[in-house]
Formats: C-alpha cells, sequence, structure tokens
C-alpha cells in the first residue's frame, strides 16, 4: 500500500513565443504530451457546457469586441479622412474631427477593458466548476483507477490542464475572435478605399507567412525540447532532494552535481536555440512592417500623384499595415495556444467522465453496531490479469478474534484487506460482514466500520488535532486528547511548541516515524471502529517507541476484530489464528501452538528468523 506522493507541480514560466514552448513543470514534461485534441469540437462543446451558464455575459462580450474592433478599424479611417480635410477647414472642423478620433480612441479602450474583466470573472467561474468537477471525480474513482496511473500524471491535470484551459478561457476567446473581426474588417475597408493599394500591400503576406512559418518550425521544435530537457532536470531535482540521504549514504554527491551539470548544460543548448529564434520573431516583423510602409508610401505615393487616391487614404494604409500583422501574429499564436488548452480539457474530461466506482446494490443496506464477526468464503480474486492472487480463501473470525495474516511478499496478505474493505470485488464467493455480504451493504458504511493503521502512516498537512480528528469529525478536543493518551501520544505531543495546533508538514517529517504512528494509533481508538486492520511496521523504530507503539496498539486492538499483516512474531503468537498465505491460498491456519506442531511453512518461518523472511 503505497502513500500518496505529491510531485511538484509548480509551473516554470519559459518564456515563449508560441504556445508549443507554454512551461510545464518536472517530471511531466509537456513536450511528452499529445498536444492536439483528439476531438476538438466534443470537447468545446463540454467546454461550452461550463460557459453556457454565463451567456448573458458572453453575448456582451462578444458585443464589446465587435465595438472594440470596429473602433480599432474606425481610428486609422478617420485619421486619413480628417487629413484630407486639412485643406477645408471651412467645411469641416479639424477640432471636431479630432475631438471625434480621441474619443474613438478612449471608446476603444474602454470597450477593450471591458470585455477582458468580465471575461475574466466568467472564465475563473468556469473554471473553478470544472476544477471541483475534476476533484470529486477523482474522489468517485475506484482504487484500481489510482494504483494503474502515477500520481505525478493526475496532479498534472489538476494544476497544468486546469491553469492551460483557464489561461485561454482569459485571453484566447476575445483575442481569437478580435483577430478575426479586425483582420476581416481591415481587409474590407482597404478593398473600399483602393483595392489596387491593397493588392500590392498584401504582395507582402506571403513573405510574412513563410517567414513566420520558419520560424515558428524552428522555435517549436526547440521549446519543445528545452521543455523537455526542462522536466527531465526538474525531476532530477526532484528525486535528488527526496533520495538526498541516499546520495549522502552512498557519497554520490559528486555524481549527482556532474549529471546535473549535464542535464543543465543540454537545457542551457535547447534555451539558447529556442530563445535565439523566438528573439527574430519581432525582428521579421518589424522588417516587414517597415517593408510594407515602404511599399505603401511608394505605390500610394504614385497614384496619388495620379490622383487615384488621397493622401488620407496613403495615411490610413500605413496605419492599417502597421496593425494588419498583429491579428496574423496573434491568430498563429492563439491557435497553437488553444489547440494545447483545448488538449488539456481532454484530459481533464477523461477524468471527470470516467467510470466511477460501481454504485452500491439498490437495496444496499448501512452497516451500523457491528460487532465484527468476519467470513470470507471459498473467495477467488484476480486484479486484471488472468493469474489469481487470491485463490479459495476462507476463514472465519468471531467478534473480538485476532487474525494475523503471514506469508511471504506478494503472498496476498494486502488483496485480502483489499477485498474486506471493498476496494476491489472477489470474482467468486463471498465476504461476510456480521453474516451479511458485505456485497449487500453500501461500501461507505461498511469502511466506517473499520479502521487502517498502516505501516506507510500517511499524515495530512494540518494540525495534530485535526489529524487525529479525522478518525471522528465530530469528536471534541478532550475525546482526542484522551485518545493521544490512549495512544502514547499525549507526551510528546505536549512537548511540541504548538502542541496539539501544531501543523505538521507536508510528509510529515517534523516528527519521528515513530511518533507518527503513534499519530495513526490515536486517530484509529477515536474512530472506535468494530473492525481494526492493522499492516505492522517493519521499519526498526528505537526500542522506547516501538515499546510505546505495541502498548498502544494492544490497548487499540481490544475488543475488536483484528486482522494483522504481522511482521513480528510477538503479534503473531498471540493471535487467535495465523492464517499463511503462500501465492494466494491459505496453505495452514491455526494457532501458534498448533502450527508449531504441524511443523510446516510457519514452523519454518519462525526457525529462520520470522521477522527476516515475512517481511
Ligand atoms: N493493484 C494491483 N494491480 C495488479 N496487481 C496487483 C495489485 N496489487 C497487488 N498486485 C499483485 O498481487 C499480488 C499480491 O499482492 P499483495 O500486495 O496482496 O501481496 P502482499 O502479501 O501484501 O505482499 P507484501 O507483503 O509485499 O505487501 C502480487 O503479485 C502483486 O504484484
Amino acid at each position: 500500500m503505497s502513500r500518496l506522493q505529491t510531485q511538484s507541480a509548480a509551473p516554470s514560466n519559459a518564456a515563449s513565443v508560441s504556445a508549443s514552448g507554454k512551461g510545464h513543470p518536472g517530471g511531466h514534461p509537456q513536450g511528452k504530451k499529445k498536444q492536439k485534441p483528439k476531438d476538438m469540437f466534443g470537447t468545446l462543446f463540454k467546454v461550452w457546457r461550463y460557459l453556457s451558464a454565463y451567456k448573458s455575459s458572453l453575448a456582451l462580450i462578444l458585443l464589446m469586441v465587435i465595438l472594440s474592433s470596429g473602433l480599432g478599424l474606425l481610428g486609422p479611417y478617420l485619421l486619413g479622412y480628417t487629413i484630407d480635410r486639412i485643406d477645408y477647414p471651412g467645411h469641416y472642423s479639424l477640432i471636431f474631427l479630432l475631438g471625434l478620433l480621441g474619443l474613438v480612441y478612449l471608446l476603444g479602450s474602454i470597450t477593450q477593458w471591458l470585455q477582458n474583466i468580465w471575461m475574466i470573472r466568467i472564465a475563473q467561474s468556469a473554471v473553478y466548476r470544472m476544477r471541483n468537477d475534476l476533484f470529486n471525480s477523482m474522489h468517485r474513482l475506484p482504487v484500481a483507477y489510482f494504483s494503474k496511473r502515477q500520481h505525478g500524471e493526475l496532479m498534472s491535470r489538476l494544476t497544468n490542464d486546469i491553469d492551460n484551459v483557464s489561461q485561454t478561457l482569459n485571453s484566447s476567446f476575445i483575442q481569437l475572435s478580435s483577430s478575426i473581426l479586425t483582420f476581416v474588417g481591415m481587409l474590407g475597408l482597404m478593398l473600399w478605399l483602393s483595392p489596387l493599394l491593397t493588392l500590392i500591400t498584401l504582395t507582402i503576406v506571403p513573405a510574412m507567412f513563410f517567414g513566420m512559418k520558419w520560424i515558428t518550425n524552428r522555435t517549436g521544435k526547440y521549446f519543445k525540447e528545452q521543455q523537455r530537457h526542462l522536466g527531465d532536470l526538474n525531476g532530477f531535482i526532484e528525486e535528488t532532494f527526496s533520495g538526498q540521504k541516499m546520495v549522502k549514504a552512498f557519497s554520490q554527491e559528486r555524481r549527482v552535481t556532474e549529471m546535473f551539470e549535464e542535464k543543465g548544460a543540454r537545457l542551457r543548448e535547447a534555451g539558447y536555440w529556442a530563445q535565439t529564434y523566438s528573439g527574430f520573431i519581432p525582428k521579421l516583423m518589424n522588417m516587414l512592417n517597415n517593408a510594407s510602409f515602404a511599399i505603401i508610401a511608394g505605390a500610394g505615393g504614385v497614384m496619388a500623384v495620379h490622383e487615384m487616391i488621397t493622401v488620407g487614404v496613403i495615411v490610413t494604409f500605413a496605419e492599417y499595415a502597421r496593425q494588419f500583422t498583429r491579428p496574423l501574429n496573434d491568430l498563429a499564436n492563439q491557435f497553437n495556444t488553444f489547440l494545447s488548452a483545448v488538449a488539456g480539457a481532454e484530459r481533464v474530461f477523461e477524468i471527470i467522465e470516467e467510470e466511477p466506482e460501481a454504485k452500491d446494490e439498490a437495496n444496499a443496506k448501512a452497516a451500523s453496531m457491528v460487532r465484527g464477526e468476519i467470513e470470507f468464503r471459498n473467495v477467488s480474486f484476480a486484479y486484471e490479469n488472468d493469474i489469481q492472487t487470491v485463490s479459495d480463501v476462507s476463514f472465519h473470525l468471531k467478534p473480538g478474534q485476532t487474525a494475523a495474516l503471514v506469508g511471504p511478499t506478494g503472498a496476498g496478505k494486502s488483496t485480502i484487506i483489499n477485498l474486506l474493505s471493498r476496494f476491489y470485488d472477489p470474482a467468486e464467493g463471498e465476504i461476510l460482514l456480521d453474516g451479511l455480504n458485505t456485497r449487500d451493504l453500501t461500501r461507505a458504511s461498511l469502511r466506517q466500520q473499520m479502521a487502517f493503521v498502516q505501516q506507510d502512516t500517511f499524515l495530512f498537512q494540518l494540525s495534530i488535532r485535526e489529524n487525529i480528528r479525522y478518525g471522528r469529525l465530530d469528536a471534541t478536543d478532550e475525546e482526542v486528547e484522551r485518545a493521544a493518551e490512549l495512544a502514547n501520544a499525549h507526551s510528546f505531543i505536549r512537548k511540541l511548541p504548538d502542541g496539539y495546533d501544531t501543523v505538521l508538514d507536508q510528509d510529515g517529517s517534523g516528527i519521528s516515524q515513530g511518533q507518527k504512528q503513534l499519530i495513526t494509533i490515536a486517530r484509529a481508538i477515536l474512530a472506535d471502529p468494530a473492525i481494526l486492520i492493522l499492516d505492522e511496521a517493519t521499519s526498526s523504530i528505537d526500542t522506547v517507541t516501538e515499546l510505546r507503539i505495541q502498548d498502544a496498539l494492544y490497548r487499540l486492538m481490544e475488543g475488536r476484530t483484528n486482522i494483522v499483516i504481522a511482521h513480528r512474531l510477538n503479534t503473531v503468537r498471540q493471535a487467535d489464528v495465523i492464517i499463511v498465505l503462500v501465492e494466494g491460498q491459505i496453505i495452514e491456519s491455526g494457532s501458534h501452538e498448533e502450527l508449531m506442531e504441524h511443523k510446516g511453512f510457519y514452523y519454518e518461518l519462525v526457525q529462520s528468523q520470522f521477522e527476516r523472511v515475512s517481511s
């Protein structure tokens, strides 16, 4: 049973020109992920379901986008118009035109500002709901789902993918629609003003298109490589930090440093090329802008001399040409960001739509006040492949009895616990609690009858008090402290500077392994279940703490039905029944004395230093 591992998921901020270079965390480089969505329209429709709650606001935003794009086009047109009227002050008031121009720019900014803040609000609300749905679905998933996937990969969906969707919703919707509107509107106006000068101006577009394509192909490749190396480096840092003791213990500092430098050098190289190529983009744009300006000025000048157009039209064209590249560039960049966000959303929906843990039977009853009688009747089970992990297992425990599960690694001890707690259901046979088939009980109520004390203690990043209270949320402070006393944890907790309010580190690293065990025992004592599942620690803890743990455990086990995955001869000896499992089958069972007399596998195990062999 492995503990929850949390991988660092702080997004890196690698600069990017196009979305292909978006930063992603260590251990899970974006470059490795498939960025193209499999079903773009299906996914967009699902995203729309989250946005559709804000239809009226979206309509307002669209109106603002149309207004701001229109105003953006009107500005240069008015400028040209004004210039053409400079000679006729009697006919047109220049002041009025200039005032109008100012108003157009002001309104343009206001509409842009409004659309931005409204869109951010909607995007954040939609993403908030999406994130909640994702988190809830994760909790509805069966245990088997998690055992097949890396935690880091799942974490990345909750962090990076959601973040990606959020960023894109914030800006892409507006940018995409405004770029399209601006581009189409600009082209229309230019054609209206002078089709010939439009054609001449457009000669620059192929150069722009191929130039950009050439650069983005290269930057895309190098950014991907940069991401891959960055992910590799971050993964390495994470691994070295968590395994820091091992590095020191094996005196590998030098080798680790060398490896780090090597990985860093690879990142430096990819980063150099990615940044160099991406640095070309503004330069190229600038150059092409200047070229188009020169073309318009030259060709427009000739046309003006021949009275084909006015000077005002040249100014309008020059202004448009200056803006011309922006929507094109935005469209190219936004499209990549957009694709990668849709791919992210797709991964999010994959989990939201994942088959949840099978529903309880329609007439399932809630288990309550159980006595703790457990019976396995001819239970067989295979995880996924056809190899049976547990075959024809039968045993019967009366309330208050203690069973020790003993057997070599991989024998199926944890699987028996998984079946009892219905993390998995048996393929054959049945498991009874107080004579009732556990399939006829609701899973939640069944699990409430059990407490787990595992060797791999898991504590939350909460105060010690809240960690203990996790066993029973409505327990009072006095009850929490009483449970800690019974678990022999009270004295050490009291000595901590913040006592019960000491907030544990992410992995509970502020306190010792043994102390963590005592807290989990207190948690189980507080839960006060009829059944206790105990996965005995194999790690060696100092003798004083060990004695404290043993003492607390005996107190915890009293009056309950206990199933212990036992590693200590002492525990096994005191069990009412010892169940010896080998390759998923019970090969012998009975009390210590009976099994010793039988001189079978258990006898051998005890002879050959029990603790070492059975761990
Ligand atoms: N989630 C899983 N999916 C597929 N196979 C699994 C899964 N969990 C365990 N197994 C396999 O089932 C077998 C029994 O595993 P189990 O964890 O029950 O053994 P165990 O007796 O508890 O071992 P240990 O003492 O090492 O914890 C092993 O071969 C293991 O590889």
